[in-house]
């Protein structure tokens, strides 16, 4: 589900009665905190209301939209009083657009904000004792639990000192617009694609990029994909930016495998695309929203462009996952590796490795690495990535981590420090068991949603583990994204 920044979003709740509010109803209220979908959170009577686009510390006039049993949504109709860390968001269309929630909060309370979140999921979810937060309120009990265990500590958010033009990944739907083929983003509550000329949180060579490969599609004539007849010819333009190299890489998702003007295309790609080094086509005819198709054809030049992250370089291809925020994740990789405290005689597990990314830094500083994933052209991008930075005891296999670790096991690999860095979804319960039949002295949990990360490490400290300590940093900045790595050791 979109987020949608006009409220009425998400599950209609039914509408019971005796409630303080009813629909339609205009109410006033203090905004005292925010939902992770960037929604500020008012009360009347004790009654949660979700205001779209109101923040902490705004009093707001909104319109009553939908009420369920314990929570409705409203529309703010006025500011009654800003919040003094309220700002004008500088990008003409965020409220139209999904991509970023928060460009109107000033930066630093949206720091503030995260680091909270993830010590408030950790005690409301993972039922762990938090210590308290700087000038902040204590989550989940303050200095000890009941059995004298030291409480959790969340650090201090890592922020970015220029938070704009972070991204090196842009992915466009196309669609058709007034003016023919359009690409940008999905408006609000619907599939239909608005035009996009700017993105302040896109690096600008992709912002570039995007624009140059739009007008190119518009001079030869191509059809945008159309959802509801399966026809058409565009679905998606992906645009990478290599930061460290300068190497971009287009690809163009099409609905089927045939390409009219396949040479003139290339042509004027490599003609006003600086530093194209990769021009891809990815064939994709189903009728889901999945946005890449099983079959990827190199149109023009490399599979892969090359980034490089520290001083470990990395081939990356079409579809193989890589961070999108080049300067943070430097700093996330660099927890990691502090976390997993290695000394070079350990046997190290990186599950959910992508293109082997935290296994090289790693391998660096262990005897053996095993990095699995389930994407095969990651693995390929992986198991090239070791060659290139001349590493040689890093081994990578293809699979779900639940069933490539139960078959690492029954092999005798026997970790010192089992790596996760899963989906926003979590670690799949399957592999929780296996960790925890393994006994590493350490895991390391790389996570990208608070909540799922809580729920697993709840099962984790059930399972033996006691997590030590969190360092959130902010990947996704003007969102409402947070991203962690935690450190847990055997009890
Ligand atoms: C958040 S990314 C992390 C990748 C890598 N650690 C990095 O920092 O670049 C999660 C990765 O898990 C992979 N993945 C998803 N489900 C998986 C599974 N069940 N087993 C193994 N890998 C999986 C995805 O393809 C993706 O590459």
């Amino acid at each position: 589900m979109r987020h949608n920044k006009r409220g009425g979003a998400g599950r209609a709740p039914s509408r019971p009665t005796g409630l303080p509010v009813d629909v339609g109803q205009s109410i006033v209220t203090d905004i005292v905190g925010l939902t992770h979908e960037g929604e500020g959170v008012g009360r009347v009577d004790g009654y949660t209301l979700f205001v779209s686009q109101a923040l902490p510390g705004d009093k707001v006039r909104a319109d009553v939209a939908s009420v369920g049993k314990s929570f409705g949504r409203a529309r703010m109709t006025a500011l009654v009083e800003a919040s003094p860390d309220r700002r004008g968001a500088p990008c003409p269309i965020f409220d139209a657009c999904g991509g970023c929630q928060l460009q109107h909060w000033d930066y630093a309370a949206q720091l503030r904000w995260k680091r909270q979140h993830v010590a408030d999921n950790l005690a409301r979810i993972g039922k762990l004792p938090v210590a308290p937060l700087d000038g902040g309120a204590a989550a989940g009990g303050g200095d000890s639990a009941p059995d004298g265990r030291p409480p959790v500590v969340v650090h201090p958010i890592i922020g970015m000192d220029e938070p704009w033009r972070y991204r090196n990944k842009a992915q466009v739907p196309i669609g058709t617009g007034e003016g023919g083929l359009v690409g940008g983003f999905y408006e609000q509550g619907s599939h239909d694609i608005v035009d996009m000329e700017a993105c302040l949180i896109q690096q600008q060579e992709n912002e570039d990029t995007v624009r140059i490969v739009k007008a190119i599609a518009r001079s030869l004539g191509y059809s945008a994909y159309d959802r509801a007849t399966g026809r058409g010819l565009l679905r998606h333009v992906i645009v990478r930016h290599a930061e460290a190299t300068g190497q971009r890489m287009v690809v163009l998702i099409t609905n089927g495998r045939d390409l009219p003007h396949r040479d003139e295309l290339v042509g004027l790609i490599r003609e006003q695309v600086p530093g194209v080094e990769s021009i891809c086509q990815n064939v994709n005819t189903a009728a889901s929203s999945l946005v890449f198709g099983e079959e990827t054809r190199v149109l023009w030049g490399s599979d892969v462009i090359y980034d490089e992250i520290g001083d470990i370089r990395f081939a990356i291809s079409a579809r193989s996952f890589f961070q999108v925020n080049p300067i943070q994740t430097e700093r996330l990789y660099s927890s990691a590796v502090q976390y997993a405290t290695l000394t070079g005689e350990e046997t190290v597990v990186d599950a959910y490795c992508g293109i082997g990314t935290i296994t090289l830094f790693l391998a660096r500083h262990s005897r053996r690495v095993y990095g699995v994933e389930i994407v095969p052209e990651a693995i390929e991008d992986a198991k090239r990535n070791a060659l290139l930075n001349d590493i040689h005891n890093a081994e990578f296999a293809v699979g779900a981590a639940e069933v490539v670790l139960p078959r690492w096991q029954a092999e005798g690999v026997t970790p010192d420090v089992i790596v996760v860095d899963p989906p926003r979804k979590g670690c799949d319960p399957a592999l929780l068991e296996t960790m925890l039949q393994l006994k590493p002295e350490r895991i390391v949990y790389v996570s990208c949603n608070p909540s799922t990360l809580a729920r697993d490490l709840r099962i984790l400290e059930d399972g033996g583990y006691r997590t030590i300590e969190v360092q959130p940093v902010d990947m996704f900045p003007h969102t409402t994204h947070v991203e962690c790595c935690v450190s847990l050791i055997r009890k």
